[in-house]
């Protein structure tokens, strides 16, 4: 199996394309990248980021989708409309499992996504994704709505599957609470909702990049999109709950646990 992501670079290893080269690989598929800008990251935030060019963005793609059988595709941080009209230009036909994680924002308040290029994503890349991986914010800019109640959560899910996606899992690692609570709402099925406790550490850089790249792994290997969520969750938890207190800010997470419990981990489904 193969995957592709498109994303950025973290300099730091915890996010970004390594995050998800290092979650393909522990899930047992071979990733392959394209590289939408350089950052210069580490644990105490975003340090600078240095766009790729579209036409370097367009070399890449071009040189995995014409060697490679990739079976799934991430897109992570896309930082501008001309990178995301490449993107969704090339994708578009191809007929491939398509997660986008909506990156906008880093949690140390870096810029990701430049604020014009909402509606690029809106109206170019969303309308051909199979899943989007909103957090609570990322949502809320995608609906324009802001989200307070479960009511206001399931009309920001319903507004972007309107946009043309199959599934939306809304991540809610930005909620209150102790326990940690994902919403799926896969077009014309009942909504459900993953839980587990909520681990209490700072040490959470990178959640939503290796959540999506899971589960980009999972869809690459054929499992329906009911298990690929679960088996998800599963990993981002481990590697949030088996921190590797890495770096002198917010540290990465531990890619390498879900391998050594073999997967082994209590997640509540309802
Ligand atoms: N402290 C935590 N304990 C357990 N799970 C968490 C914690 N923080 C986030 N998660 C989970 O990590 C995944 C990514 O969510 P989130 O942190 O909201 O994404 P993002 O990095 O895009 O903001 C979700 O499955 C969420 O429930
Ligand atoms: C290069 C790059 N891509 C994405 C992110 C954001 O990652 P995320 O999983 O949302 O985690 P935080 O950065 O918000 O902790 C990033 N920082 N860098």
């Amino acid at each position: 199996m193969i995957t592709l992501t498109i994303a950025g670079s973290d300099s730091g290893g915890g996010a970004g394309i390594q995050a998800d080269i290092k979650t393909f690989q522990e899930l047992g598929v071979f990733g392959t990248s394209v590289i939408t800008a350089l950052t210069a990251q580490n644990t105490l935030g975003v340090h600078g980021i240095f766009p790729t060019t579209v036409q370097f963005v367009e070399a890449q793609l071009k040189a995995v989708l014409e060697d490679f059988n990739v079976t799934a595709i991430k897109t992570g941080m896309l930082f501008n409309s001309e990178i995301i009209e490449c993107v969704a230009a090339t994708l578009k036909n191809r007929g491939l499992p398509l997660i986008v994680d909506p990156v906008m924002i880093a949690k140390g308040g870096a810029s990701l996504l430049q604020q014009e290029s909402i509606q690029a994503l809106k109206n170019k890349l969303l309308p051909i994704a199979t899943v989007c991986t909103p957090n609570i914010p990322e949502a809320e800019v995608i609906s324009g709505r802001s989200i307070h109640t479960e009511q206001e959560l399931f009309l920001a899910a319903q507004d972007i599957i309107s946009l043309g996606v199959q599934c939306v899992v809304m991540k809610g690692g930005h909620l209150a609470g102790d326990k940690a609570i994902d919403a799926v709402f896969i077009k014309g099925e009942v909504p459900f909702v993953l839980e587990t406790n909520r681990f209490e550490t700072k040490h959470t850089h990178g959640t939503g990049c290796t959540f999506s790249a899971a589960l980009t792994a999972e869809i690459a290997k054929g499992k329906s999109l009911q298990e690929a969520v679960l088996e998800a969750k599963k990993f981002v938890h481990l590697a949030i709950s088996n921190p590797l207190n890495i770096g002198h800010g917010f540290g990465p997470t531990n890619h390498f646990v879900y391998r050594q419990l073999e997967g082994k981990c209590d997640v509540v489904c309802h």
